[in-house]
């Protein structure tokens, strides 16, 4: 801990310390300006989320040109390369996976393989196969904090069954259930999930040093991934001595459900500038518009909050009063038609999904309020859906109605905001509003230069995009200059 210290304050402009209420936190020794990267790590161990339907490199992630191990016929790799990169590791768990029959193999899931690398990382450093740095070492895993005495009783007999079967597997007599246990609720607060440029999963990994940095649901930094490598980049300006802090979670909802989220999963109550607001009467209202219903009459904007003395709930814009009951019939409908909708899309009917999800959209705005998460999570699932039938103008229309919301519950500069201008941009550009685009897309560089950097594959085609629009918009508006001098002549 002490060489870890002093290796991050002299190299990289960090320091770790540890506070009473919080563990260790990261904090800086130096400014770091918006977009600067403060710590990029690559994953002591990963895996990705392969499933029938789509496998990755173990090694990069990618999808493209992929081939299975011809050993195991489990484990991808997309070339030589990446083969041996991973070869010391895969050597061994090739060997294991190699043995299982077809039941066990249906058990190895991305976790189970996640833990089954991390202690063949374990031995192979014991052995001196795989070299050790301050930075990369299995003792930075002893470090992380497990949480293993607030753990429910059904989440550690279902860790103590998934130890049983890393047991199985590694075949080690000296391995102990209840510690491979402890290492699972390690991974459920410690672990990431790696991404892709546009925020897609593809696969998890143990970044120890990133593990250090605690959360914020009002955070200065974000993480994001480029293949393997994670990249902690400041998203404002953040002063010398600030903790850096990114978000555990999707930060969109209200105070409640935030907090909700990250008792269940990390075992703390936020205390961050948001949290603290929880109860008060902005929090109250934010809460009511984005988790609860609308004003019945569909040209008030209001939100609700239950009356206490009738059975109903009063819009705090016009003062109409809208039953339970007939919330509740709605919220019921609308329940049972998701339900079928995600089932038709899970099964591959793409058509009878669309029709079925644009029936939840009409009764979420029967219900919610215009600025409800429920009603613009539908909104991003039909604007998916339409993009996938190449319906750009549908799918622009979705598209744009969502941007409000976005830009209501994120903050300027976050990432996901900058991908939905980014996908706005996009539709502009195909249907040929030319201008609409160079705006949108502007808009995006904005934001994911700051959070994704300037140099990445991804990035390049973004400001390249812009660059296009940009170019065609002053094309076009040349040739309207001289269409219309040509009328004057
Ligand atoms: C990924 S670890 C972060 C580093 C951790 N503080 C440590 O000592 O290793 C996640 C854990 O840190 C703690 N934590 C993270 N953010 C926190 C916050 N804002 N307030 C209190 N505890 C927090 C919680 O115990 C959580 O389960």
């Amino acid at each position: 801990m002490e060489d870890l210290r002093r290796l991050l304050l002299c190299d990289r402009g960090l320091s770790v310390s540890t506070l009473p209420d919080k563990g260790r936190c990261l904090f800086t020794t130096r400014d770091f300006s918006p977009g600067e990267i403060i710590l990029s790590e690559e994953p002591y161990v990963s895996v990705p989320n392969n499933s029938s339907v789509k496998s990755r490199c173990d090694w990069c992630f990618t999808s493209s040109n992929i081939k299975r191990c011809s050993s195991c016929h489990v484990v991808w790799y997309c070339g030589s390369a990446c083969q041996k990169f991973d070869w010391k590791l895969h050597r061994l768990e090739c060997q294991l996976l190699a043995q299982l029959d077809k039941n066990r193999l249906r058990s190895l899931t991305p976790s189970i393989r996640l833990m089954v690398k991390l202690y063949l990382r374990k031995k192979l450093e014991a052995e001196k196969v795989i070299p050790t740095t301050v930075t990369d070492n299995y003792n930075m895993v002893k470090n992380l904090v497990s949480h293993i005495t607030e753990v429910g009783e059904t989440q550690l007999v279902m860790y103590a069954q998934m130890a049983n079967l890393v047991n199985i597997i590694l075949q080690w007599c000296d391995l102990k259930i209840k510690e491979i246990a402890e290492n699972f609720s390690k991974l459920a607060c410690n672990a990431h999930t790696i991404c892709d440029s546009e925020l897609i999963p593809l696969g998890t990994g143990l970044y120890p040093i990133i593990s250090i940095i605690n959360h914020s649901c009002n955070p200065n930094s974000v993480l994001v991934f480029e293949g393997r490598m994670a990249t902690v980049r400041a998203m404002q300006h953040i002063p010398k001595g600030s903790e850096v802090l990114i978000s555990y979670i999707e930060t969109a909802g209200s105070t409640m459900t935030r907090q909700k989220a990250l008792k269940e999963q990390y075992f703390f109550t936020c205390g961050c500038s948001r949290c603290i607001k929880l109860g008060q009467s902005d929090d109250i209202t934010e809460s009511a518009v984005l988790e609860g219903y609308g004003c019945k009459n569909q040209t008030c904007d209001g939100y609700l909050l239950r009356d206490p003395e009738s059975k109903g709930f009063v819009c705090q814009q016009c003062g109409l009063v809208r039953g339970i009951e007939e919330i509740l019939e709605i919220v019921d409908e609308e329940k049972i038609m998701s339900e079928k909708a995600s089932l038709a899309l899970s099964s591959g009917h793409a058509n009878e999904a669309l029709g079925m999800y644009l029936m939840v959209e009409k009764l979420q705005v029967k219900v919610y309020h215009s600025s409800s998460i429920k009603l613009m999570r539908t909104r991003e699932t039909l604007l998916k859906m339409l993009m996938e039938m190449q319906d750009w103008k549908k799918a622009l229309t979705y598209c744009r109605l969502t941007i409000p919301v976005y830009e209501r519950v994120y903050p300027p500069i976050h990432p996901l905001r900058g991908l939905q201008y980014y996908t706005c941009g996009k539709l502009n550009w195909f249907l040929g509003y030319t201008n609409e685009a160079v705006k949108s897309l502007t808009q995006a560089v904005d934001v994911l230069r700051i959070t994704h950097g300037t140099t990445s594959p991804f990035m390049k085609e973004l400001l390249g995009k812009l660059e296009e629009a940009r170019a065609e918009a002053s094309y076009k508006l040349l040739s309207m200059d001289l269409t219309n001098g040509s009328t004057y002549l």
